[in-house]
């Protein structure tokens, strides 16, 4: 406990995402992707074999093919992931001050903008002395949570006088989160039929990382098999795959659209997609899920294919997101003085 005359240090929560780009037009998307791109946890290359693939093919030309399916998804404050990730903020921020607990919260993204930098020179401009972060990845990978902590770290050690610093490694079987997700899947399921199969689809990444013991591919089955127990089902009635490949390497299988369209072709009309690992729902989902696997599965034979959104600012996500942060945040007092 503190003693009644000394001041508790505040405490501040950045909240941290992937990054998306801040309009979607070609340079604004190759400012982001170049980013994204030359971080050495995201792609395991060598930097000299890397270097000329990355300014040449790839930054000449994926920013202009991505302008129309970014313009597509855009939302009137933005890149969806970025506004569903700003609303969660806010409400985490909300929630924890309804519950007495006298916390700042900021956003960051890895990559693009309000920069991590920015976002924790808002905490320490506020006098957060503690900082926890949490980055909205449930399951653990190096090339997302891992580099949120170096670089964290990194602007850290510019710092005369740092704060203390806590980071959240993962969540993937917190219950509030299979409770949030299970029932925005009985939610979509009380409105409708149930699918023959509901396929839960992961964010890839290449094999060689699980080979390396990256947690990611583990952590995702145990996901699936939480919700898989929440909701009752049976081995049969779901599917785990894994989306988003990029690059010619083998990524985490089975894929996602390849797997739809042979279930299409195996006689499966009626398919859910939900994708666990995205709390926002962004390119990869409303594009790449909600539409081209959507005309794959249909083209390949199936009638009906439902996609199941993230929890996005889903309310009973928020409070589990309140939960999780309290439960972090043990040992670090944070009611106002005199409360
Ligand atoms: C080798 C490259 C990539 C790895 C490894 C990777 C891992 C990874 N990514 C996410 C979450 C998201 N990725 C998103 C977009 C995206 N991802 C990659 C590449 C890798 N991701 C690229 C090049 C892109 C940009 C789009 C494209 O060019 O295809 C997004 C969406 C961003 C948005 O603006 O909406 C998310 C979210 C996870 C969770 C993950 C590791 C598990
Ligand atoms: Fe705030
Ligand atoms: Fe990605």
């Amino acid at each position: 406990m503190w003693p009644a005359d000394m001041s508790v240090p505040k405490v501040g929560v950045l909240v941290v995402n992937l990054g998306t780009p801040d309009e979607p037009t070609a340079p604004a998307i190759r400012r982001y992707l170049r980013q994204f791109l030359s971080d050495p946890r995201v792609i395991e290359i060598p930097r000299l074999v890397w270097w000329p693939i990355l300014n040449g093919p790839i930054l000449l030309s994926r920013p202009r093919k991505l302008v129309e399916r970014y313009a597509g998804i855009w939302m009137e404050g933005g890149s969806p992931l970025l506004v569903y990730s700003q609303r969660q903020a806010f409400g985490l921020e909300k929630t924890l001050r309804a519950r007495g607990h006298e916390v700042e919260v900021e956003i960051g993204m890895r990559y693009g903008n309000p920069s991590l930098e920015s976002a924790l020179q808002k905490l320490r401009d506020k006098g957060c002395e503690r900082i926890l972060t949490l980055s909205l990845y449930p399951q653990y990978a190096a090339s997302t949570t891992a580099t949120v902590v170096d670089e964290v770290c990194r602007i850290a050690s510019r710092m005369r006088n740092q704060p203390e610093m806590r980071f959240i490694k993962r969540f993937h079987d917190f219950e509030p989160y299979i409770d949030a997700v299970a029932s925005k899947i009985e939610h979509a399921w009380s409105e409708g039929s149930r699918p023959e199969k509901l396929v839960m689809s992961f964010h890839g990444l290449p094999r060689r990382c699980a080979d390396l013991g990256d947690p990611y591919c583990k952590d995702s089955y145990g996901t699936a098999r939480a919700l898989a127990k929440r909701l009752d089902l049976t081995d049969d009635q779901y599917l785990v795959t894994f989306q988003s490949r990029f690059g010619p390497a083998e990524w985490l299988q089975p894929y996602t659209e390849p797997t739809l369209i042979k279930l299409a072709e195996s006689g499966v009309r009626h398919v859910d997609v939900v994708c666990p690992g995205f709390l926002a729902d962004c390119l990869e989902t409303l594009e790449e899920i909600s539409i081209e696997c959507r005309d794959a599965f249909m083209n390949a034979g199936g009638q009906q294919f439902r996609y199941i959104p993230c929890l996005n600012d889903d309310q009973q996500w928020v409070e589990g997101l309140t939960s999780l942060v309290l439960d972090h945040l043990q040992g670090w007092p944070t009611r106002a003085h005199g409360d």
